[in-house]
């Protein structure tokens, strides 16, 4: 594990409940966690197990009903625009659907001008500007020179994505939550965004923590794996903890659905 062994994001109890009565749902129940500084972390579960209602939890876009979330060791406060912000620096997130992540009247220069005036760079000179963002884009492989003027529209799936790392490259967070980032694109850039997040957590030392329902990429990429089951962490450990000795049946549910998990392929019999 890369990590430091310092919790960087805590949580104590946090539950979620959505709407009263008949349609009262408990979409996260009660979960304990410590996320801890340089660490890349996998919460794993079905198909509306709670992941990204924890995942909205822990980047203060929605209220805890319950319970608390420690940040840096002392309790997470989010009660004025000031405080929110500031945490904003240190949380940031890539979605699953780079479409939608990006407004559509923003030119790419904008974008990451955004993100140098985020991190206090605003009144720097143009040429260090351009400088910052020529390095962001070649971390992730694309040409600053040949976006200038475009929009992210007119980049393919996996070029949007990348141009998100190539944000969080300039933002520097703490902390980076990614919800699925690559679960609408195709297998091949997918393994070459996985690669870059954990490029970016190796030159950075920030806490990953991978929002996914595949237990197999979570396996691939994780030092630490929390199995998620109708919003509560049934099972947590090492990530060959929980895939080599699981012991939970919900776990060895979704390790049976990825057959080979952990086995060496054997490409002579293809
Ligand atoms: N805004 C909301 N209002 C009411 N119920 C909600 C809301 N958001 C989520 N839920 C419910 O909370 C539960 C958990 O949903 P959530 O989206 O967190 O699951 P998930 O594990 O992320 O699923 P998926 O992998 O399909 O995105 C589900 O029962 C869902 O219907």
């Amino acid at each position: 594990m890369a990590s430091n062994g310092q919790p960087c994001l805590s949580g104590r109890g946090v539950t979620k409940i959505f709407g009263f009565g008949r349609t009262r749902t408990v979409a996260v129940d009660h979960v304990d966690f410590d996320f801890h500084e340089g660490e890349i972390v996998s919460i794993v579960g079905e198909s509306g197990s709670g992941k990204t209602t924890l995942a909205k939890m822990l980047l203060g876009l929605i209220n805890v009903t319950e319970g608390e979330i420690y940040f840096q060791g002392k309790k997470r406060d989010l009660s004025s625009g000031r405080k929110r912000r500031e945490y904003w620096r240190n949380i940031q997130a890539i979605f699953q659907d780079p479409f939608s992540s990006y407004n559509i009247f923003q030119k790419i220069d904008s974008v990451l001008l955004d993100c140098i005036r985020m991190r206090g760079g605003g009144r720097l000179p143009r040429e260090q500007k351009i400088e910052m963002m020529t390095e962001a884009c070649s971390f992730v492989n694309l040409k600053f020179a040949e976006l200038t003027n475009k929009y992210p529209f007119e980049l393919s799936g996996g070029q949007m994505q990348r141009l998100m790392i190539a944000r969080i490259f300039l933002l520097k967070p703490k902390i980076l939550v990614a919800d699925e980032p690559t679960s609408m694109i195709d297998a091949c850039s997918r393994a070459t965004i996985l690669d870059y997040l954990m490029k970016l957590r190796n030159e950075t030392g920030m806490t990953l923590i991978f929002i996914t329902h595949d237990i197999g990429l979570a396996y691939y990429v994780s030092d630490t794996i929390y199995i998620m089951e109708h919003g509560r962490f049934v099972e947590s450990g090492t990530a060959d903890d929980v895939i080599l000795h699981p012991r939970q049946p919900y776990t060895r549910r979704l390790i049976s659905d990825v057959p080979k998990i952990y086995e060496e392929w054997d490409l002579s019999t293809v």
